[in-house]
């Protein structure tokens, strides 16, 4: 019997870096069997932003992406890797990183297997950034595109730079989100390619005419010379220009992909599946009808976007900066009070101990307003509490009340009405914060009343290297 294709999917993720070996498995309902994963915390928070971002900047080291990557590829069974037939990457959408061609990465040969280190890259400026205020945003050109342009968007943190920063802009002629550039590094690409999945995520561009608003940012001076070059999600980008822990030289590595639609890939078994991802982040989302084409403007006040999927397809999605990061940032606080107490605590008891003390406090009247972030149709909501009392006041209440309100927040954004009116009849769960999390469970349980099910931690990496299963699958058939 011939041999089941094997495909790796990775997912650069804001906190950490998943990886996943699929392999074909034709008796299986989903077609296929995940061989291996392996989730590696990025670290990669920068020690210190580009000047002038100030406080609001959220910039990453992609030294320690890169690091985290090849931890997660060195902890993968050599024998499953050396017969990879595909490659699929996906991550954080929105951000934006710099390299100079020719000069972004090098390939170092002679340990145990070749990696390629970062060279002549920049920071990667994440989704998180919120150097450009709503001033800022409102002195820029209006996008022909549905979706409109907030903070942290490429495009928004480019005229940023090119505002504030010109040098630096100077110093760099490609650019691209983090997934994009591991592509165009892995293939030894001139020039980076991108999927509509993330140009859209940048802003200014026209998902109807897959296209940049190049004559309009032009006209106000953009670096359209930057924006990179349009694929089709699911297409190949090139070839592994080098032996990478073992997997041959001249295997496919397809088009980066956002991590939303790579984790909705790998959960949505039926179209009438909405798919609700708690990571850094937090998005929920359902299938378009085949055909639904967004409006031509943008409504910034609207807490649904809708982000171009596969084949020209959309999804309706809420997305709220506040999720599993809103939990990271409660545990920083516990950890740094209780360091000023002369405490020393790992977060990841902090993480085990609170959870604990949540599932034991079934309910609570303290009520948290999450939003430290502001959403991007509400900037200016940022967190609050209400209802305190004194009784409200143990690990466990705070936690209970901390993870309804991540949840209650993003059904105060798309309400379990809206989507069975779009004819959704169960939610799957996704995303490492909520795998790992029984309070964030029963809270999604407990605002979304259908049938709920929760996936593996590694979705995204799954959803990419399956979409490069089914291509090559397909490929064979034809
Ligand atoms: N030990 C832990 N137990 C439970 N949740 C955790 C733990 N460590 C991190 N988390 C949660 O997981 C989130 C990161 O999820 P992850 O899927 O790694 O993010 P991303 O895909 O955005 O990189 C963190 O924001 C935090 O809320
Ligand atoms: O913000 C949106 C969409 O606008 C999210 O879907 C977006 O994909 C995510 O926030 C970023 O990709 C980061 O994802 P993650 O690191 O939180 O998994």
């Amino acid at each position: 019997m011939a041999a089941r294709p094997i495909t790796l999917g990775i997912d650069l993720g804001t906190t950490s870096v998943k990886a996943a070996l699929l392999r074909a498995a034709p008796d299986e309902p989903s077609g296929f069997a995940v061989l291996a994963s392996c989730a590696r915390a990025a670290r990669a928070e920068a020690a210190v932003e580009s000047a002038g971002a100030g406080p609001q900047g959220r910039e990453q080291d992609v030294s320690r992406i890169l690091q985290a990557l090849h931890e997660c590829l060195a902890a993968l069974p050599r024998q499953h890797l050396r017969s990879v037939v595909g490659i699929g990457v996906s991550g954080q959408m929105h951000g934006v990183v710099f390299w100079k061609t020719g000069q972004g990465c090098e390939w170092i040969e002679g340990g145990i297997t070749p990696v390629f280190e970062p060279r002549a890259v920049s920071h990667l400026v994440t989704w998180q950034d919120g150097r450009c205020s709503s001033e800022f945003l409102a002195s820029l050109p209006p996008p022909k595109s549905h979706l409109s342009v907030a903070t942290g968007f490429g495009c928004a943190t480019i005229f940023w730079l090119l505002k504030y920063c010109p040098e630096f802009l100077k110093s760099y002629d490609a650019a691209g989100t983090i997934h994009d550039y591991v592509v165009a590094m892995l293939c030894g690409l001139p020039r980076p390619l991108m999927s509509d999945q993330n140009a859209a995520s940048w802003g200014y561009f026209n998902t109807q005419s897959q296209s940049w608003n190049v004559e309009i940012l032009r006209s106000s001076g953009f670096p359209v010379h930057l924006l990179p070059d349009i694929a089709e999600p699911g297409s190949v980008a090139g070839r592994t220009s080098h032996m990478w822990f073992e997997i041959p030289e001249g295997t496919e590595v397809g088009v980066a992909l956002g991590d939303l639609q790579a984790s909705v890939y790998s959960c949505m078994a039926q179209r009438t599946d909405a798919v609700l991802n708690i990571s850094t982040s937090v998005q929920l989302a359902a299938s378009m009808p085949s055909g639904f084409q967004p409006g031509e403007t943008p409504d910034p006040t609207a807490p649904v976007a809708y982000f171009p999927y596969f084949g020209r397809t959309y999804l309706g999605v809420a997305a709220s900066l506040n999720g599993g990061n809103v939990l990271a940032t409660f545990i920083h606080m516990l950890v740094h009070w209780m360091a000023d107490l002369g405490l020393e605590v790992e977060e990841s008891t902090v993480y085990s101990r609170m959870i604990q003390a949540a599932v034991q406090q079934r309910d609570t009247h303290l009520t948290i307003t999450p939003t430290v972030l502001g959403e991007r149709h509400l900037p200016d909501q940022l967190a609050s509490v209400t209802r305190i009392s004194s009784s409200d006041l143990s690990l466990g209440h705070v936690t209970r009340a901390l993870c309804r309100g991540i949840v209650q927040n993003l059904h105060s954004m798309l309400p379990i009405q809206q989507l069975q009116e779009w004819g959704v009849e169960r939610v799957m769960g996704s995303g490492s914060a909520l795998s790992r999390n029984q309070v964030l469970k029963q809270e999604v349980q407990r605002a979304f009343p259908l049938p709920v099910s929760f996936g593996q931690d590694v979705d995204a990496a799954v959803g990419a290297a399956l979409v490069m299963l089914r291509r090559h699958l397909d490929q064979k058939e034809s």
